[in-house]
């Protein structure tokens, strides 16, 4: 667990882009807005733990590279000469013939060996890739993530509430989100709704949805064509509240980008292959940008814990904790326990 907490304290954000349904375009995007936020100047990592389909080498155009074993743990392949994007996927150890026979618990176990075991030094954002729809992958890798994080969940609060006992003081704590990928057609189906309620339940921060596939980017100029409805992630995401971070046209382009030359070689300045269309790049930058804005929040709400009104909280939290130790609190592990059965009773 300590070790877990130490691979975690030195990464900024981590962001996990789920979907409601396969095919809807989640490899993708990880991959074009980790080369974006790398163009911007942050050290990303991304891991895919899309254990029954892990694309992501392929769309990287890494599928040859392997993973090192070192003393301080797996290092990710480097996709540039700076290591400012670093990859790990379950593609590189596990044939896709063994992927699918595997059972919940031995998913479990590799789940969190992948996030305890990878050496990605520092990061600003960890983007993670995860299978379509709310499987048991899901649950282990929200709940592996809330003890390597200590955010908003009970575990959280708990060591919060041990940290002010101690009179230490607060760490500036690592960001965890997600951003939902859909489709317009997917927008009105159940299993979008479904996602949102998971990462509810869960107490994981939506960061926001993005549209995938939306509309068709004319190959000869830059007009939009909107040939299916559209409209309906902005339309969802405001009757749930949730952020609506853009809409990506189909672009043949990115297809070719994703397909074929590779994402990596968007990070290429020298590469003839690095030309993402102008509608396509501001879609990204426009996830990144609101990305940036999303952590920086916690910076801000960091620095407002030296505020006297925090101060305030912080006092009534001591008096609570004081309060709860007379009552005989449950222990932690008792309410870690207790927190998983929670999550592992949800209907999703
Ligand atoms: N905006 C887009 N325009 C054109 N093609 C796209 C777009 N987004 C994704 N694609 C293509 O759609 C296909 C599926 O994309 P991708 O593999 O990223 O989906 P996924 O949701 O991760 O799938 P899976 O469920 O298998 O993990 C790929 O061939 C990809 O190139």
């Amino acid at each position: 667990m300590q070790k877990l907490k130490e691979r975690f304290s030195l990464i900024k954000n981590v962001v996990l882009v789920l979907s409601g349904k396969g095919g809807v375009g989640k490899s993708s995007v990880s991959a074009v807005l980790a080369t974006t936020l790398v163009n911007s100047g942050f050290r990303v990592g991304i891991l895919d733990l899309d254990i029954t389909g892990p694309n992501i080498p392929r769309i990287m155009g890494a599928v040859e590279q392997k993973i090192l074993q070192t003393e301080k743990g797996w290092s990710p392949v480097y996709l540039d000469f700076e290591k400012k994007l670093g990859l790990i996927s379950i593609g590189f150890l596990i044939s896709k013939k063994d992927a699918v026979i595997w059972r919940g618990p031995r998913k479990h176990v590799m789940i969190k060996q992948f996030l305890q075991d990878v050496n990605w030094g520092e990061l600003d954002y960890l983007i993670i890739d995860t299978p379509p729809g709310t499987s048991d992958e899901h649950i282990s890798l929200v709940e592996v993530l809330h003890q390597a994080i200590p955010t908003s969940t009970l575990e959280a609060n708990l060591s919060k509430l041990r940290i002010i006992a101690e009179e230490e003081t607060l760490e500036e704590k690592t960001k965890l989100g997600a951003i939902i990928v859909t489709t317009p057609q997917e927008v009105a189906l159940i299993d979008i709704k479904k996602e949102i309620n998971f990462c509810k339940k869960v107490n994981l921060e939506i960061i926001g949805l993005v549209e995938n596939m939306s509309g068709f980017l004319c190959p000869n100029c830059e007009e939009i064509h909107e040939i299916f409805s559209s409209g309906g992630g902005i339309n969802l995401a405001k009757s749930l509240s949730i952020n609506f971070l853009c809409k990506i046209p189909i672009d043949q382009r990115l297809v070719e980008i994703c397909d074929r030359d590779g994402v990596r070689v968007l990070i290429d300045e020298s590469s003839d292959k690095n030309n993402l269309r102008k509608p396509i790049r501001d879609s990204f930058k426009s996830i990144a940008n609101f990305l940036k804005e999303w952590s920086n929040e916690r910076k801000i709400n960091n620095e407002d814990d030296e505020d006297d009104e925090e101060e305030d909280e912080q006092k009534n939290e001591k008096i609570n904790i004081n309060k709860s130790k007379k009552k005989g609190n449950i222990s932690e592990k008792d309410k870690i326990k207790k927190n998983r059965k929670k999550m592992e009773s949800f209907d999703f």
